[in-house]
């Protein structure tokens, strides 16, 4: 049995590690009405207090429930933190009238990266760290997008699968409206996780679960309770994705130069 109140302890810690060593005021994080960002927002909340919490609601009018919208507004106020609802549609026209729409996931991508700028605008002017939001599940799979969501300053769920995710959000007494509605990345309608992965988190973790404890893949099946094609979609997934997760390759050339 986990005992999440340590869990939260080493979490709320790292959090104030994390603010205090860079010397920043705060944070800000994205808050979508979503699981994993009401966890990060009421985690920073009880590592800093509410002072010290920025939230910004990041709407796209058209493709976000109002639900969400209104879900987030209710933690944000439940929390008693300050919050920011900012539309994201002009910025998206803005690219999309000069880019064009024809590549699907091109221009979903663009929305986490609006998103990112919009978060950094408030770090770089309030001096607060911008809060990720990223689970290990997404990580891992590289269910995210680089330099959009992935594009943080740091991580305080990133070592829990999506599985744990939703038991933390339970500890924490996450409004139940939040933690059973599917988990969507809403970058376009009727998108969900699971559906555009092709395969549930429950399978996913317990593939990856498997994976980390160093089971070998032709064993993972029978040991996780999946087909050899879902194995094979994790592992595609986690191999495809490494870039995401490493440090940018750099040229090494200073053995070349005169100095
Ligand atoms: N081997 C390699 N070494 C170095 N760089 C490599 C590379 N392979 C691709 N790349 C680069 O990475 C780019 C592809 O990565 P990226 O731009 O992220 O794009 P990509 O991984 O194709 O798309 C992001 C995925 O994450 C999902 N997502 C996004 C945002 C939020 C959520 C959510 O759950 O909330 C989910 C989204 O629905 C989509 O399935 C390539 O265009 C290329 O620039
Ligand atoms: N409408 C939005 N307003 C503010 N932030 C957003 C919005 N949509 C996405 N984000 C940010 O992008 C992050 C990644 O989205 P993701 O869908 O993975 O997480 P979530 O919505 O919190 O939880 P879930 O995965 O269960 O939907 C969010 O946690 C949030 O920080
Ligand atoms: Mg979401």
């Amino acid at each position: 049995m986990t005992d999440w109140g340590s869990v939260v302890e080493r979490i709320t810690t790292f959090i104030k590690d994390c603010v205090s060593s860079a010397g920043a005021k705060g944070v800000v994080v994205g808050v979508s009405g979503g699981v994993d960002s009401a966890c990060v927002a009421k985690l920073c909340t009880m590592a800093l207090g509410s002072d010290s919490v920025l939230a910004l609601i990041m709407p796209e009018e058209g493709v976000t429930p109002k639900e969400d919208v209104e879900d987030a507004v209710n933690l944000c106020k439940e929390l008693g933190v300050e919050y920011r609802i900012i539309e994201i549609n002009p910025f998206v026209n803005a690219f999309v009238s000069k880019l064009g729409e024809e590549h699907k996931i091109a221009v979903a991508n663009i929305k986490p990266r609006i998103r990112m700028i919009l978060l950094y605008f408030h770090a770089n002017s309030r001096r607060l760290l911008v809060a990720g939001t990223g689970n290990k599940s997404e990580l891992m799979a590289g269910y995210f997008t680089k330099y959009g969501d992935g594009g943080v300053d740091f991580l305080p769920i990133g070592d829990l699968y999506k599985t744990e995710v939703f038991q933390l959000a339970r500890y924490l007494g996450i409004p139940e409206r939040i933690v059973t509605k599917k988990p969507s990345a809403r970058l376009w309608k009727g998108q969900t996780d699971e559906e555009e992965m092709g395969i549930s988190y429950e399978k996913l973790d317990a593939i990856l679960k498997a994976m980390e404890k160093g089971v070998s893949v032709e064993e993972i099946p029978a040991v996780a309770g999946v087909s050899e094609e879902e194995v094979a979609t994790v592992v595609r997934m986690v191999e495809l994705s490494r870039h995401k997760r490493e440090p940018l390759p750099l040229a090494r050339v200073r053995d070349l130069l005169d100095c």
